[in-house]
């Protein structure tokens, strides 16, 4: 359906000064613009030159592919532009250029949470005054202070900070160096590395910086608010001041305070920094009027222009238990989806219109059962990871396999297969622990399989044979000898089909002279294969609902010290100038601001916990919108 730009929608496509900050309302056409202007930004482009997108996810990166490929093509879009988020972005400058800052050739990528906390704690050991300093007897406690060091680190590096710049804590810079020492061994840098690195790359080396300024003339970054130090500090080091830069984004919305984001880097910084113009997207298009009325409650300088036609609904419901609130939930749905709704587009809800979101992913325990005993399809959005989540033993260690011939170097996945095939052996490298066939009969089938199918994805690696690898892993799954159960065998089905999945979405989005399967299991770490389509009702964290709409929306489980979340609620500082409460309210407004019609509100009154049944008080914003009906 062709949509008519707003006149405001228009002077953002059609700006054509040097730096544009787009501050825009939820539901103001925000991606729609952004494609335009891009398409706009193409036809002034030179032969050669690109616009660099970036966007916050990789869905958001897909989404926006998406709509350009339509009347651009793929060819086109290829040629003229770079989409994706920031870490992709960055993980390319750093896989490239790497040696630029002293570090080794072949970079990958620790992506997991647990992975790092072990090389960390190897750091603290190899450091006995750390050790005795920081750490004590109690080891419950040394998790906890473990925790907190590693916690610290990753803030530093979020501030593009370096183990020299703690000179004055002799301490802490020999752990920093030690842990990052740690990671290069393996071959391996953190999420935060990759943007910190690439700054240094961009800072250090002015010819790199200039070589992408020959490229990327316009730089357009969405969901701007969620900028933190680092990513901020890249675009500017990007840009120099050369290259023209529209970010776009809304204060309101900004909800990853807990990574160092914060809306003052649109809202001043780059204001200051690069004299951007200012323009401001107030209109709704999106949400129906009861819903602009609630958002307005809960962020009161949320300015709407133009009224949608539609009057919608919005309710609040409250119930004996969470189990009741879920019973509800499901009923609600399955008599929207029987008799329509006027408000709704041609009177018909599908279950893919229907959203429930809450504030953590716990909430969900009672409705997930519920669907299932129900067989109502249901895609469940909690994380941005797990790509790498193998449920089947077999398939995780072909996963673990994987990491092992990219990176020979990488001890903790060695020692996570180590114990996969054999609870008591130590293996000193991949290669070992491939020929061992002193162990049980079942793994020493299970790897005679698995090594075949290892040696064809190395036999050439600019034409790599995945699919026949899988095929492989198939074949075998027929085999008797193995033995497996049916339960064993539906996950392995399961995952081979998952891996499939990455493989084909990697395939999709790289052009053959760039593929590797070192560039594979890097992009796989980045969650830009993990975008499969959502099948069903959406059940949604607030912060994975991010920039998404449906036509209903239930938010669940808001109690207070849920939604607004506890620490916000039992922080020292009480007042309105809390930051963590002022983002919890943002969290509230997305939540809202996703629905386009009907917006149903629930929580229960007694919760079930470990330490008995406990009364619940409603959410401080149940109480300021019960006035709406
Ligand atoms: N000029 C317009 N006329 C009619 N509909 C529009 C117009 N611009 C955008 N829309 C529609 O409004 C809805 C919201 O747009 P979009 O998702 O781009 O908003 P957004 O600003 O990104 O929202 P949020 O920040 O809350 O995620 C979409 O369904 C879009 O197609």
């Amino acid at each position: 359906m062709a949509i008519n730009l707003s006149n405001t929608q228009k002077a953002v496509v059609d700006y054509l000064g040097d730096n544009l900050l787009v501050i825009a309302g939820a539901g103001s056409g925000k991606t729609r613009v952004l494609t335009e202007r891009i398409k706009r930004l193409i036809l002034i482009l030179k032969k050669g030159e690109k616009v660099l997108a970036i966007t916050f996810s990789n869905k958001a990166a897909e989404e926006l592919k998406g709509r350009l490929v339509e009347t651009l093509g793929e060819q086109k879009l290829n040629e003229c532009t770079y989409i994706g988020t920031i870490h992709k972005f960055c993980l390319d400058i750093v896989t490239s250029r790497s040696s630029a800052i002293g570090l080794p050739d072949e970079l990958h990528i620790c992506d997991s949470y647990n992975d790092r906390l072990q090389i960390f704690k190897e750091a603290i050991e190899s450091i006995p005054q750390i050790k005795a300093k920081y750490i004590g007897t109690d080891t419950k406690e040394n998790q906890k202070k473990i925790k907190k060091l590693l916690d610290n680190l990753s803030n530093a590096k979020r501030n593009l900070k370096f183990a020299g710049d703690y000179a004055n804590k002799p301490l802490i810079q020999k752990l920093f160096e030690e842990y990052d020492n740690m990671l290069i061994q393996q071959g391996v840098i953190d999420f935060d590395d990759i943007l910190r690195y690439s700054y240094q790359i961009l800072t250090e080396r002015e010819s790199v910086a200039r070589l992408y300024r020959k490229i990327y003339k316009y730089i357009c970054i969405d969901e701007a608010q969620d900028l933190n130090k680092a990513q901020y500090e890249i675009i500017k080091a990007l840009a120099g001041n050369e290259i023209g830069v529209t970010m776009v984004g809304d204060p309101n919305q900004s909800i990853y305070g807990f990574n160092g984001s914060t809306s003052d880097y649109i809202e001043r910084l780059f204001l200051d920094d690069f004299k951007a113009e200012k323009i401001e997207l107030n209109e709704n298009y999106r949400s129906s009027k009861k819903i602009i009325e609630a958002a307005k409650k809960i962020e009161s300088s949320f300015e709407v222009y133009g009224v949608c036609k539609y009057e919608g609904e919005f309710e609040i419901f409250n119930f004996d238990d969470e189990k009741k609130e879920a019973e509800f939930i499901v009923e609600k749905i399955k008599r929207l989806i029987k008799n329509g709704h006027p408000d709704v587009e041609n009177n018909d809800i599908t279950l893919e219109q229907c959203a429930i979101i809450a504030r953590n992913r716990y909430i969900f325990k009672y409705i997930e059962e519920l669907l299932k005993a129900n067989k109502m399809e249901y895609t469940l959005k909690a994380s941005a990871k797990g790509s790498f989540s193998s449920e089947s033993d077999f398939v995780k260690a072909f996963e673990l396999g994987i990491r092992l011939l990219v990176n020979s170097k990488d001890k903790i996945h060695l020692v996570e297969l180590s114990k996969l095939v054999s609870s008591k052996k130590k293996y000193k490298t991949f290669e070992e622990l491939k020929q061992d066939k002193d162990l049980s009969e079942q793994w020493v089938l299970l790897l005679n399989i698995l090594r075949s199918a290892w040696a064809i994805l190395l036999e050439n690696d600019n034409e790599i044979k995945f699919h026949i690898a899988i095929k492989k892993l198939k074949n075998y799954m027929n085999n008797s000898q193995l033995n497996l159960d049916d339960h064993e065998l539906i996950l392995i089905s399961e995952d081979l089909k998952a891996w499939e999945e990455h493989w084909n979405c990697y395939v999709k989005n790289s052009s053959a002279g760039e593929r590797s399967l070192a560039n594979f299991v890097r992009t796989v770490s980045l969650g830009s294969t993990n975008i499969s389509e959502d099948k069903g009702i959406v059940l949604t964290t607030v912060h994975m609902s991010k920039g998404l709409q449906y036509d209903v929306v239930f938010i669940m489980g808001l109690n207070e010290g849920v939604f607004p979340d506890y620490r916000a609620v039992y922080a020292d500082d009480n007042s309105k100038d809390n930051k963590q409460l002022i983002e919890e309210r943002h969290n509230m407004f997305v939540a809202i601001t996703r629905s386009k019609r009907l917006c149903y509100l629930t929580y229960p009154l007694l919760k079930n916990t470990n330490w008995g049944v406990k009364v619940q008080k409603p959410s401080r914003y149940i109480l300021e919108l019960s006035g709406i009906k």
